[in-house]
């Protein structure tokens, strides 16, 4: 339907109305800032000149508590108004230029009442009538406008449900504080905005996508029944956007009780961090924590082992040759990532409290404090019943008394005179004070002899003594590194846990000599990390994390089944939501959204919800079109209606004429002015390859797993690092069936083709790819490069 003059100029009259009153709040909130900072500023400067200050008697000083706890109240009152007054300016100062982007016309059932509601980044009142003159698009009203058509509604609210019409329903872009577009929109929201925001140049950081949020999406943000959200999409259907716009919505609608900080998003590599970091800002709110699981893991286990990343797993994986080393290690991979191997451990468990516990002597200047065979003894004289955590807290007391026993008969050994002889003034005075420290009631004077001797023996011992102590406290008695390796060493114990020589994964042998190798050089393979981090934990008790109270885990499908379990008990009092693409694993190890869906079965069915968005919005049809057709159930991806050139699979016959063909590329694109381009190559060698052999003839940028920022321009990227971002242009570098034929590397060239927004060229050296070749003659364009002569 026709928006009429009338129409449109009575809506320019109420955006200017409403802007008009949130330039006056402006100015009064500036003026509000500005006053309350001085007076903080006062306050910090003057603070004592306010107190009262007298020392005298009890009397005294209790008044001057109460005089400075009033100063102190003051100022963090005064601090507290000061920045909900500067937060509030800066939401004003956002949305000014563009105030709201949609309106629905709703009248309630059993009222003859019809409201229009104008929906925004956050809700703006009028001071005057506290009216709400733009809702936030949080509000419970607001879903409406992303949930219905025109036509019969409803809606939640704390109180019910609330059911009605829709009349209108309206959107608009306004830029500036002028209405540059605006229609009335059925089904959804409307294709046209969709198409215009889609259109766009992609960037450097994605963007918020409020004012699109499609009516299947809205039932990811909004959902908040579920312990486990689990979001299945395809390749570009909003699921990083969705989730951001869900924190945004927790956020909102847990204001009192949920903060930034207790939401935590697992991203699949630092750059991704970048990309992602301006979209709740843009809505006003914080960020949440964002971390990877492998700085987790270098957190946990980085100072005693040089771990492997996943990476580096998986340049090996894409690279080595296919011996039997790779093949065993490819099967171990696969199987220590699984809920059998979790299982072996759990098994494994049950049978340390029994026997087997491996304990480390303690030492002290070449002597044996403890011995291993002591400490063992002592740890099975505790009850079987006693959980072997637990176990380990008695004996971590018991030996801190052993320690002290033995600090005791160390103080009149020969080593602690000689360590006296060499003690300065500063240590004398140290021991003085320390003892007068710890004889706080009795008068300690260094005038015999004797007696100074034995203060000075003391604090020689029990400062020699220190790290053996911090050491106990960290229970680094437990030979944690000696327990998994005796998982795989001891001959009949693996298959004994895992339920007979059957259940052992094929190549047994090599799997184990590859483990156990690794840990002779203080080395962890990535598929090692979380076994071994769990084994620590069953022994010595799980370190969880009760602060966070949801977790985002994007990506979801990289994760292996046994790491999923691992953070479900690390993050014990946690919410869940967890984004995926079965089509996009890209790792060696089972996945989480693989067979069986091990994922859905984390929390059990009830408390589990799945959500799937087959609707792809990053990729132009044709792209669409072309790629689903490389992965199992890609019929079922539906393209967004946007079009754009076939993609273009360019043969070349060598090397050389390759790269003139993709340098030739690159520079009509530039010259078309596309912002970012990618050329995406298979492994990080394979990247810096071609950035070293292109980098003198056009500006270029590498992006390597320590890349922190996401930036535009042409980048040269392994696959595996362009998971979850986008580009305008995308070239695959070699896309030819040398370099991605085996059934491992379908998902891989998947990934990287769906990186493309608007166009798709992929070259090949020589016959391109079987994933090619085997889709439908017509939807690409193949071209022969010329041979250089
Ligand atoms: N409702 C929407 N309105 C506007 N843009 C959208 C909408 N949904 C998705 N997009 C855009 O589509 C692109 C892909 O979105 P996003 O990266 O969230 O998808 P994804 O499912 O996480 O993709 P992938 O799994 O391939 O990494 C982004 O540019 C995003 O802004």
């Amino acid at each position: 339907m026709d928006i009429t003059d009338q129409q449109w100029h009575e809506e320019q009259r109420r955006v200017d109305g409403v802007v008009g009153k949130m330039d006056q709040q402006i100015h009064q909130l500036s003026l509000e800032v500005g006053d309350v900072k001085s007076e903080v500023v006062d306050i910090r400067t003057h603070f004592w000149d306010d107190v009262k200050v007298y020392m005298g008697t009890a009397d005294d000083m209790g008044e001057t508590y109460t005089s400075l706890k009033q100063q102190v109240e003051m100022l963090s009152e005064r601090e507290r108004s000061h920045r909900l007054a500067y937060s509030s300016l800066k939401k004003l100062a956002r949305m000014v230029k563009s105030p709201y982007f949609g309106r629905i016309d709703f009248e309630e059932e059993g009222t003859q009442d019809k409201a229009a509601i104008y929906l925004g980044i956050a809700s703006f009142m009028d001071e005057d009538d506290q009216t709400f003159l733009v809702y936030d698009w949080r509000a419970p009203v607001s879903s409406l406008y992303y949930d219905y058509p025109p036509g019969p509604a409803a809606y939640d609210t704390p109180s019910g449900e609330i059911k009605g019409e829709i009349s209108l329903k309206r959107q608009y872009v306004i830029r500036d504080g002028r209405v540059s577009l605006m229609f009335d929109t059925g089904v959804t929201i409307g294709d046209e905005l969709l198409q215009q925001v889609l259109s766009r140049s992609s960037d450097a950081q994605m963007k918020s996508i409020v004012a699109t949020i499609q009516k299947e999406q809205n039932q990811i943000i909004r959902n908040d029944r579920s312990r486990m959200l689990i979001v299945q999409g395809a390749a570009g259907s909003g699921k990083t956007s969705s989730a951001l716009q869900r924190v945004a919505y927790l956020l909102y609608k847990n204001r009192e009780t949920l903060q930034a900080d207790q939401m935590l998003l697992f991203s699949p590599n630092p750059m991704f961090n970048s990309y992602v970091s301006t979209v709740l800002p843009e809505l006003g709110e914080e960020n949440m924590q964002q971390t990877t699981f492998q700085q987790y893991l270098e957190s946990r286990l980085g100072r005693e082992f040089q771990l492997e990343d996943p990476f580096i797993q998986i340049e090996y994986v894409l690279s080595a040759p296919e011996d039997e080393a790779y093949v065993a290690r490819t099967t171990g991979i696969r199987y220590k990532s699984s809920t059998s191997f979790l299982a072996v451990m759990d098994a494994y468990k049950l049978w340390l409290e029994q026997q087997g516990m491996i304990f480390l002597s303690i030492r002290f200047k070449g002597r044996e404090v403890v011995s291993a065979r002591k400490i063992r003894q002592q740890f099975y004289s505790y009850k079987s019943s006693v959980r072997l955590a637990n176990r380990v807290v008695l004996l971590r007391d018991w030996l801190i008394k052993e320690v002290i026993a033995f600090e005791k008969a160390e103080r009149s050994m020969p080593w602690v005179d000689d360590e006296i002889e060499l003690l300065d003034a500063d240590d004398y005075r140290r021991a003085f004070k320390e003892q007068q420290r710890v004889h706080k009631d009795e008068s300690i004077t260094f005038d015999d002899a004797d007696v100074e001797k034995e203060y000075l023996a003391r604090m020689v011992v029990h400062e020699k003594l220190k790290p053996m102590r911090r050491r106990i406290k960290q229970l680094r008695f437990i030979g944690i590194r000696a327990l998994y390796r005796q998982l795989f060493e001891k001959e009949g114990l693996f298959a004994s846990l895992a339920g007979g020589e059957q259940a052992l994964p094929e190549y047994w042998d090599e799997i184990s000599k590859q483990t156990t190798g690794r840990l002779e050089q203080s080395e962890l393979a990535y598929e090692d990390a979380t076994p071994f981090l769990y084994l620590m934990e069953l022994v010595q008790g799980f370190q969880t994390n009760t602060s966070i109270r949801h977790v985002i885990i994007d990506e979801a499908q990289d994760y292996s089944p046994f790491q999923l379990h691992f953070l479900k008990r690390l993050f014990p009092r946690c919410r869940m939501t967890a984004l995926g693409d079965v089509n996009q694993g890209i790792y060696a190890h089972a996945s989480a959204l693989g067979e069986n869906d091990p994922i859905a079965k984390l929390y059990g069915v009830e408390e589990t919800e799945l959500i799937r968005l087959m609707r792809s919005y990053r990729s132009t049809r044709e792209i669409v079109e072309f790629t689903r057709g490389m992965v199992a159930g890609g019929e079922e991806i539906m393209p967004f209606n946007r079009s754009g050139e076939k993609p273009q699979v360019v043969v070349a016959e060598d090397r050389e004429g390759l790269h003139d063909g993709i340098v030739a590329d690159l520079q009509t694109l530039i010259a078309e002015n596309y912002d970012s381009i990618a050329v995406i190559c298979k492994t990080a060698n394979e990247s810096a390859d071609v950035y070293a052999a292109l980098q003198h003839r056009l500006p270029l940028l590498l992006v390597t797993k320590q890349t922190s920022s996401f930036e535009k321009g042409v980048q040269i990227i392994p696959s595996y690092l362009a998971k979850g971002v986008e580009f305008d242009a995308v070239l695959i570098y070699d896309g030819s069936a040398e370099r991605y034929r085996r059934e491992n590397e379908r998902k891989l060239f998947y990934t990287a083709c769906t990186r493309a927004m608007h166009l798709l060229h992929i070259y090949s050296l020589g016959q391109p790819s079987p994933f090619i070749t085997s889709q439908a003659g017509d939807s690409f364009d193949l071209l022969q490069l010329q041979v250089n002569v």
